[in-house]
């Protein structure tokens, strides 16, 4: 098949899916409003790898199914094809403006981890399995998504809770699952989801330790969406909410019949723990890449509000702008950081040995890309939210377009809502861009996201405590500790 057109994805969506939304059934995900705007997103970017503007780095040759497919697919060999996949990773996320944290693109990353971190444990079957599934992706250019958390039903313990997804029934062609995951973004409009591990599991939960792929429209398969943010007010009310609002949605899995060829881990608890755990990066990659996106929409929406007020003029504000342009710079060089550690890690992946030549250390030790995603991002752009309110004021509590084009005081939002040379009209166009970035529902929740995408960042810090580098920091002060006391040589 290929690469696909915004209409044959659109098309690929209108399979009876069972998706639920603001209490009711929806029958055709595409005509619903709740994601029109986002499919008119993501419907671009497939769009835009067809177009000859784009096609050099969106899209690479795929020998194995002789056509063309997504670069965010490319499993790379060499540094050469990382920088490829950091420019397409970009470059997508540039043109959705870091705001849709789960683009197919990140699932396309995560799953070359998978693949990455399965082989590197001698999981070989597993990860053969996982590349079977990548192989289908090449071909039929689909959008995936992942369901990773357990139910909150007792988070009193690590443990699966018995409302969390296992394998009910194993047969000769496949098994069946029951229970739910938590909290896949993206599934309303994705083609299909990959269930995976988050909590290691222990002996006894091997019912639990199930890894798989599966199409949204899988008999059995409920999909349950949070409140659609996008109410239809329009693009110029709600211009992000109107864009990039891609949807949250609880799975459940009511005895869902999984085919043995997109089962890749069902029992076996070694591999489910592994599932990541070695992965070689691909994911914290295109993570960081969203990110700096992300962090320079909101430094550029930032500039552009204050000169909307004038206080662009003030160095007090140019002195706030002014940190989150630094923060940006320190974005890039992460960016750039989490491409060298992929690069690092896939040579040494194929020949060990490399790691002892002149890299200074093993890239396992290096996790630049993780601990952007884990410690520096959500701090920055937290810190580039709370400027953009800072610069905007009471702005941000903003009238809508009814009133600037009503007919009795449209005159006067005129009048009285301009800015320094600057229309009324576009002065709420800004303005409502702001508070769509700062106080609407689609603000919020960006909020929660930034802090748990990565998954619960109590446990992601202690990872970074328990890490070998922890140690060698401990060490280098221990070295000290024993130099003993004496001031003069002996
Ligand atoms: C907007 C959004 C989108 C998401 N998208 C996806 C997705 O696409 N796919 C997916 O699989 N998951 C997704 N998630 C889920 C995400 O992975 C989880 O939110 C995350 O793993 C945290 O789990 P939890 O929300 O159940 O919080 P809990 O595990 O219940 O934790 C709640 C709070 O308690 C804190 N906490 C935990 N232990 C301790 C401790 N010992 N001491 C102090 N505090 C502690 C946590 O840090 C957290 O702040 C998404 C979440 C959000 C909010």
């Amino acid at each position: 098949m290929g690469l696909r057109s915004g209409a044959a994805f659109m098309e690929s969506l209108r399979d009876g899916r069972s998706l639920y939304i603001d209490g009711e059934r929806v029958d055709d995900v595409t005509a619903h409003p709740a994601f029109r705007g986002v499919l008119t997103t993501l419907a671009g970017l497939y769009d835009a790898q067809l177009d000859p503007e784009f096609a050099d780095v969106l899209t690479v040759w795929d020998a194995a199914s002789g056509e063309a497919c997504s670069t965010t697919l490319l499993e790379a060999r060499d540094h050469g094809d990382v920088l490829a996949r950091q420019r397409c990773d970009r470059l997508r996320t540039e043109l959705t403006y870091g705001l849709m944290g789960r683009l197919p693109d990140f699932m396309n990353a995560y799953l070359l981890d998978v693949k990455s971190s399965l082989e590197h444990v001698g999981k070989h079957q597993e990860a053969a399995r996982m590349d079977a599934c990548l192989a289908r992706l090449r071909r039929e250019d689909l959008a995936v998504t992942h369901t990773l958390v357990d139910p909150q039903s007792d988070r009193s313990t690590q443990d699966a809770p018995p409302e969390a997804v296992r394998i009910v029934e194993r047969r000769a062609d496949g098994i069946v699952i029951r229970g739910a995951r938590l909290l896949s973004t993206l599934a309303p409009v994705a083609n299909e989801v990959f269930v995976g591990p988050y909590a290691p599991r222990r002996p006894g939960q091997e019912d639990y330790a199930l890894v798989c792929m599966l199409p949204l429209d899988a008999p059995g398969l409920k999909i349950v969406c949070r409140q659609a943010y996008d109410r239809g007010d329009g693009l110029f009310d709600t211009p992000l909410s109107g864009r990039f609002d891609e949807g949250d949605a609880i799975l459940v899995f009511d005895d869902v019949f999984v085919p043995e060829d997109r089962v890749v881990v069902a029992g076996d608890l070694d591999a489910y723990n592994n599932v990541v755990r070695n992965a070689v990066g691909y994911g914290p990659l295109q993570g960081a890449a969203r990110s700096t996106s992300k962090l320079k929409f909101l430094a550029g929406l930032a500039t552009v509000a204050a000169r909307t007020t004038g206080r662009a003029a003030s160095p007090r504000y140019q002195e706030e702008l002014g940190e989150i342009m630094g923060l940006l710079n320190v974005a890039e060089g992460l960016l750039d950081g989490a491409a060298l550690d992929l690069s690092r890690r896939i040579g040494e992946r194929r020949d060990p040995a490399s790691a002892l030549r002149g890299h200074g250390h093993p890239g396992e030790e290096s996790r630049v890309g993780i601990a952007a995603l884990t410690f520096f991002f959500p701090y920055a752009i937290a810190k580039a939210v709370e400027v953009l309110r800072t610069v905007a004021g009471s702005g941000a509590i903003v009238m809508t377009e009814g009133e600037l084009r009503h007919e009795e005081i449209g005159h006067l939002v005129e009048k009285y809502v301009h800015g320094p040379e600057i229309s009324a009209e576009r002065r709420l166009q800004v303005m409502r861009m702001v508070w769509d970035m700062t106080c609407s529902p689609f603000a919020a929740r960006q909020a929660l996201y930034e802090r748990y995408y990565t998954g619960d960042p109590v446990v992601g810090r202690v990872l970074f405590f328990n890490a070998p580098k922890a140690r060698e920091a401990e060490a280098l002060a221990e070295r000290l500790l024993g130099a003993g006391t004496g001031v003069t040589p002996d």
